[in-house]
């Protein structure tokens, strides 16, 4: 079968993410800062490490089968790519922002200001679908220092923590779009064997990462209550102890779940509650 290339940021935001999420896959390959590409020792698949900006278009012209990027690259390579998993990882928002001390105060007093961002793509569209005409002023990086430099009146970029707005005296203006790790592949292309191996492993570590496995004791008079707490729990493994009267429930359950719950598990009897990470989850 022929060998799949995945691309994924060479360095950056993504790329700890991206490798640690093959790892845990089970693929074996050697990481090597200055390698731009690396052989999988047991699986059919080459990983090139690419500038995320390069990705979607490789993956839309068939240089590679599948990548990682994040979605606001997508949307601002304007290609045309199969959405095959999202990753749960590098979550931000693409944001208005303006400085703390503007008098600006709705979008459409955006019209005829200037508007510094990196992605004039998605901000282009954004200001169409308002019928807003800004001047939108491209640059490569360092944005937030855009508006004290007096080159522009706003800015668009991304924003996570909100830590690099206020260091530079902005506050958030408007949101434009959510985004977050994406899979890609090329469009009819999904049904790969291959691809749909990857993505099965994949979705079995990112099912594993919200659930954890949790062992508690109870007295035996207590288990149905406490199992009926136990929230999408059909049937738990319940496992006699030593001490008469006593069993313990092993169960899988999602970890925000979980925690909505302790209170009601204590007092219903539950004691010595350990709570452990699951490597993978094979439906
Ligand atoms: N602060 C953040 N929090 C979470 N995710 C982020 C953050 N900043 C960026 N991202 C996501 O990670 C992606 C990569 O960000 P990064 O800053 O590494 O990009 P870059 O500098 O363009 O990298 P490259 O050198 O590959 O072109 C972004 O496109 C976005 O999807
Ligand atoms: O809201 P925050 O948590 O402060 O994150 C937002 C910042 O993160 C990204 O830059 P990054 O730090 O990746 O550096 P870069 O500009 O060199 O890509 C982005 O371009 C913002 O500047
Ligand atoms: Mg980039």
């Amino acid at each position: 079968m022929k060998t799949l290339k995945i691309a994924i940021q060479k360095s950056g935001r993504l790329n700890e993410k991206s490798v640690e999420l093959l790892k845990n896959c089970g693929l074996s390959f050697e990481n090597y800062k200055s390698s731009l590409i690396s052989s999988v020792s047991n699986f059919p698949l080459e990983i090139l490490f690419l500038r995320d900006d390069d990705i979607p278009e490789y993956v839309q012209d068939g240089i590679a089968d599948i990548g990682i990027v994040g979605e606001n690259v997508i949307a601002e390579t304007k290609v045309e790519v199969a959405y095959l998993q999202r990753l749960g990882f590098g979550k931000c928002k693409l944001k208005l922002a303006v400085p703390v001390n503007s008098t600006l105060s709705n979008i459409q007093d955006l019209n005829g200001k200037a508007v510094a961002t990196s992605y004039p793509v998605i901000l282009e569209k954004f200001f169409n679908d308002n019928n807003i005409k800004a001047d939108i002023k491209m640059i490569s990086g360092s944005v937030e220092i855009a508006p004290g430099l007096g080159l522009s009146d706003a800015i668009f970029d991304i924003v996570s923590t909100g830590g690099t707005l206020k260091s530079n005296g902005l506050k958030p203006f408007a949101d434009v779009m959510s985004s977050e790790a994406i899979l890609i592949g090329r469009n009819g292309e999904e049904e790969n064997p291959l691809i749909q191996e990857l993505i099965q492993r994949i979705q079995s570590v990112l099912r594993a990462k919200e659930t954890k496995y949790v062992v508690l004791n109870v007295e035996k008079k207590n288990l149905e209550t406490v199992i009926s707490l136990l929230p999408g729990v059909k049937s738990p493994s319940v496992v006699s102890l030593a001490e008469e009267g006593w069993v313990a429930i092993h169960t899988v359950i999602p970890e925000q779940d979980f925690w909505e719950k302790i209170n009601s598990l204590r007092a219903a009897g539950a004691q010595g509650i350990v709570v452990m990470p699951i490597e993978k989850i094979i439906l």
